[in-house]
């Protein structure tokens, strides 16, 4: 066992609840499923249409590979005895009247499944959770985030209050405590914690972690940079956004291949996205874990927590997340099981170099990579990135799409005081995402560096910049002659046709940053405490939790939007 099994396994078996904080890859699944099929089997038989152990996971995919985990173990059972079965209950392929059916017929007594799946399947008159023995909820505090949590306290209304419950996270924030409270009974708390004894960290001892300080432009030829040289079976790349996956996938699988050295081995690149519908999402995940070929997966945060691809040797992250935890589950899917790993962070210039002292308090460590010698990469890599983008107008679209939504992402970091709009480098980011002009919206009229109506390059004409499809380039051909006159007479060029994305007016943003700063703060502090910080008041910290946990709780339509985006 590993000592996270080691040491949950007997308490839990024993009908204590618990709370498990262990690090990424350190066997925190089977830690929960060998207790719940114990406890199952020790039940006996539960009647017809009654559930008896749930298993509450965040993501579709990670619902699914804690299933198959579990049917993995489920194979094991002696045939004489009463076997445990298990099913699987997700959104995006079967509807929940053919799960109901599908319960009723085969009488599974565990449910593995997400949220939103799992509360309907409850409410149905035809599924009793009278008889339940067991609640895993598994990345316990992402189930109390972005909206999650009111279906959490949904489900909970439903269940018995007679039953075993664990919660299990590589982070278990503070804002578990409201969970514990109301879902656990005299809980235990696992912590299982990594070093050297004098050191202690959040990440696995064999997960060596570096940052880059880059300018917007090099962010991505450092990106080619590594995939090219870097010693790896499978990587993954985390992008802010689904529009920055989609967008970069389209760009690195055009340009690649033309900044490949002879020596440099092909690489298929995979795209996974939570806007992707479910069967493509199933299939990307499945073919990037089992193809044999050197692979590299650009992703959102919908890939960050539980996903177990052992062969992940390296991860690499365009930007940090929008929350500091994030973080490390992102770098958590390199490094598993023991297994040696890297981690790249790239952070821009400037005030998010602190970004390095922040994860210094959160206890993860960190060195500088050498980033010299990129200036050649660079200089290739643009000439070949404005080709491409010149190539059809639809690829201009889609750098807009992705510019605006990490533009959005930007201003939903939590951390403001590092994360700062009014420091956002409008127009290196635009070149980064290959804009020829920066689109119309409402957070550029404030800054000064802007250039004229937005032009990064000035040489282009966009009366003759053509979509590559006829019928799009046949709109666009109708609607330039419908408006040009008038526009051209009296404004110059016509206007880039992105609309403003943020509907909220500047004021409203002043003030809304203005709260972000001090929550900021607030969150730094508490962060200190949470590490050990002894230099710092702790009543008073306490007090800034709860506001914090309140305040997150006020601002749920904003950051559920995020959610959506992943
Ligand atoms: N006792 C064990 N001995 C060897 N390998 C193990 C053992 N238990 C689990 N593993 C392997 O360790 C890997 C990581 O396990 P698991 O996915 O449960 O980690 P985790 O702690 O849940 O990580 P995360 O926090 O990222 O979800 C898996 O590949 C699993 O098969």
């Amino acid at each position: 066992m590993t000592p996270v099994q080691a040491s949950t396994i007997p308490l839990f078996c024993s009908n204590k609840d618990v709370v498990v904080e262990a690090v990424t890859g350190s066997g925190k699944t089977i830690a929960f499923l060998i207790p719940i099929i114990e406890i199952i089997l020790r039940t006996g038989s539960v009647s017809r249409g009654h559930v008896a152990g749930i298993i509450v996971a965040p993501t579709r995919e990670l619902a699914s590979q804690i299933y198959s985990v579990l049917n993995s173990v489920l194979e094991f059972q002696p045939t004489q005895a009463t076997t445990c079965k298990a099913q699987l209950l997700i959104g995006g392929s079967a509807t929940v009247a053919t799960d109901v059916q599908k319960f009723l017929t085969e009488s599974p007594q565990i449910v593995v499944g997400t949220p939103g799946r799992l509360l309907e399947f409850l409410g149905s008159p035809n599924v009793h959770s009278s008889s339940l023995e067991v609640l895993i909820l598994d990345e316990a505090d992402r189930l109390l985030d972005l909206g999650f949590d009111k279906t959490i306290s949904g489900i909970l209304r439903i269940l018995p209050k007679q039953r075993r419950t664990g919660l299990f996270s590589a982070t278990v924030t503070s804002a578990v405590g409201e969970l514990v409270r109301v879902g656990l009974r005299n809980p235990v708390k696992i912590v299982v914690k990594v070093g050297d004894g004098e050191y202690e960290q959040k990440v696995p001892t064999t997960l060596s972690i570096s940052y880059s300080v880059l300018s917007p432009e090099s962010k991505i030829p450092s990106l080619i940079h590594k995939i090219n040289t870097l010693t790896y079976r499978k990587a993954i790349v985390y992008f802010p956004t689904c529009a920055s996956v989609v967008y970069f996938y389209l760009v690195l699988t055009s340009i690649l291949p033309k900044l490949q050295s002879s020596k440099s081995a092909d690489v298929q690149l995979f795209s996974l996205h939570g806007k992707l519908p479910q069967g493509p999402r199933t299939k990307t995940l499945n073919s990037f874990m089992n193809t044999m070929k050197k692979s590299v997966l650009l992703t959102t945060d919908v890939a960050a927590r539980g996903l177990d691809i052992p062969e992940v040797d390296v991860v690499i992250q365009i930007d940090p997340p929008y929350e500091a935890n994030l973080f490390l589950h992102r770098a958590g899917r390199a490094a598993r099981a023991g297994r040696y790993g890297e981690g790249y962070l790239f952070l821009t210039k400037g005030r998010e170099e602190s970004y390095v002292d922040l994860m210094q308090v959160k206890k993860v460590r960190m060195q500088e990579a050498d980033e010299t010698g990129l200036s050649e990469l660079v200089t290739e890599f643009y000439r070949n990135f404005r080709d491409w983008i010149l190539d059809s107008r639809e690829n201009h679209d889609m750098a807009v799409k992705a510019y605006v939504s990490y533009v959005r992402f930007y201003t939903k970091h939590t951390m403001t005081s590092i994360f700062r709009m009014s420091e956002f480098d409008f127009v290196g980011f635009g070149l980064a995402y290959g804009l020829l002009r920066l689109p119309s919206m409402p957070e550029l009229k404030s800054v000064h560096n802007i250039p004229e109506k937005g032009w990064l390059v000035g040489d282009i004409d966009m009366d003759t910049y053509k979509y590559k499809d006829p019928q799009k380039e046949l709109g666009r051909q109708e609607e330039l002659n419908n408006r040009a006159p008038k526009a051209v007479a009296k404004h110059g060029p016509p206007k880039a046709t992105s609309k403003a994305w943020s509907e909220q007016s500047e004021r409203k943003e002043r003030r809304d940053l203005r709260r972000e700063k001090k929550r900021n703060k607030r969150e730094i502090k508490a962060a200190a405490v949470e590490n050990g910080d002894s230099s710092s008041d702790s009543e008073e910290l306490k007090e800034d939790w709860k506001t914090l946990i309140a305040d997150r709780k006020k601002r749920k339509t904003n950051i559920s939007e995020i959610a959506f985006d992943l």
